[in-house]
């Protein structure tokens, strides 16, 4: 296993390990990948440890930057557990929306270099954690990225859009949501969703490449452009946390988004019938 070797530590929890974190001291360079098969869906401890490993990255002087990635092939992630939002009590929805929230405060307002390598699908929840990073590289091939929540009949949270928009732009996001768009590789690299396209193969080498430029910038410069890029984002979540947690849960215990999650999720299974 990589993280038993030196220079590596490994970060993540013996025994639970759905969110396994490689920590290079040599490079300074820590590899956090998503380890809950079939799909890495999100639910409430995955993002929980994700919280919890982003936090003490961001905590470990020696660290410099992560790379987020699978350890599902053929999956980002994706996207947020749906078993969590059908059927659920409010005060779970609530408890998951919080871990949510403070995965995505820690990983949108992270002092580290971020990319994302994106060697598989990414739908909704997925392509957030993919856009919150500071560059992704996606694999060529079948994969799909987007914000696909209207297909769900839900809705993307203002700040799923407001990531978006600063992605990709007011008009690409204004058609996207809408749609609940899902982008081939070379489509999301055609309007900005990702940074580069590679053979599935060449992903992580070409994160680590690309790493060497962003580890040339000085930390401190490139973090307090960072940080003002990204404040008033992050800020408008921060100051309605509660607000915001609490509109999810109302807005997911609504009959009618049961029924289309419903049939969403029975969907999902006759794909595979
Ligand atoms: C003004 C604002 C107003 C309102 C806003 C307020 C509040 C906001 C409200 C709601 C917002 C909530 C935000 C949600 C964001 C999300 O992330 S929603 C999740 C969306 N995800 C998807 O749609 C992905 C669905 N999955 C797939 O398309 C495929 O599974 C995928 C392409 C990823 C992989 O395909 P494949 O490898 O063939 O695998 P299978 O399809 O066979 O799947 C294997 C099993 O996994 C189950 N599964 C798949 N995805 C999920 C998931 N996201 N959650 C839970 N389970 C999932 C699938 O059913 C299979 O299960 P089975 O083996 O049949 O038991």
């Amino acid at each position: 296993q990589v993280c038993t070797q030196v220079p590596y530590r490994c970060y993540s929890t013996p025994g639970v390990g759905q969110v396994q974190v490689d920590m290079n001291s040599e490079t300074g360079v820590a590899t956090v990948r998503l380890n809950r098969p079939p799909v890495n869906s999100l639910n409430l401890d995955v993002l929980t440890e994700l919280g919890i490993a982003l936090e003490k990255l961001d905590a470990d002087r020696t660290c410099r930057a992560m790379v987020l990635a699978s350890a599902v092939p053929g999956i980002f992630s994706a996207g947020l557990d749906i078993l969590e939002m059908y059927q659920s009590t409010p005060e779970r929805c609530v408890a998951f929306w919080r871990a949510l929230q403070d995965a995505w405060l820690g990983l949108y307002g992270s002092r580290l270099v971020t990319m994302a390598a994106i060697e598989g699908h990414s739908p909704a929840g997925g392509c957030l954690l993919a856009m919150s990073c500071d560059y992704r590289v996606m694999a060529d091939g079948k994969f799909q990225i987007g914000l696909n929540e209207t297909r769900l009949g839900i809705v993307a949270p203002f700040w799923f859009e407001d990531v978006m928009l600063n992605t990709i732009g007011h008009r690409e996001t204004e058609k996207a949501l809408q749609l609940g768009a899902m982008y081939s590789a070379q489509q999301a690299l055609s309007i900005g969703l990702v940074d580069k396209v590679v053979p599935l193969a060449e992903v992580m080498p070409t994160v680590q490449g690309e790493l060497k430029n962003w580890l040339q910038i000085p930390d401190a410069a490139r973090v307090i452009t960072k940080t003002s890029m990204r404040k008033q984002v992050l800020d408008r979540l921060r100051s309605q946390k509660e607000k915001d947690a609490q509109f999810f849960a109302d807005f997911i215990g609504r009959d009618s988004v049961q029924r289309s999650l419903g049939a969403y999720i029975a969907s999902l299974q006759k794909r595979k019938s």
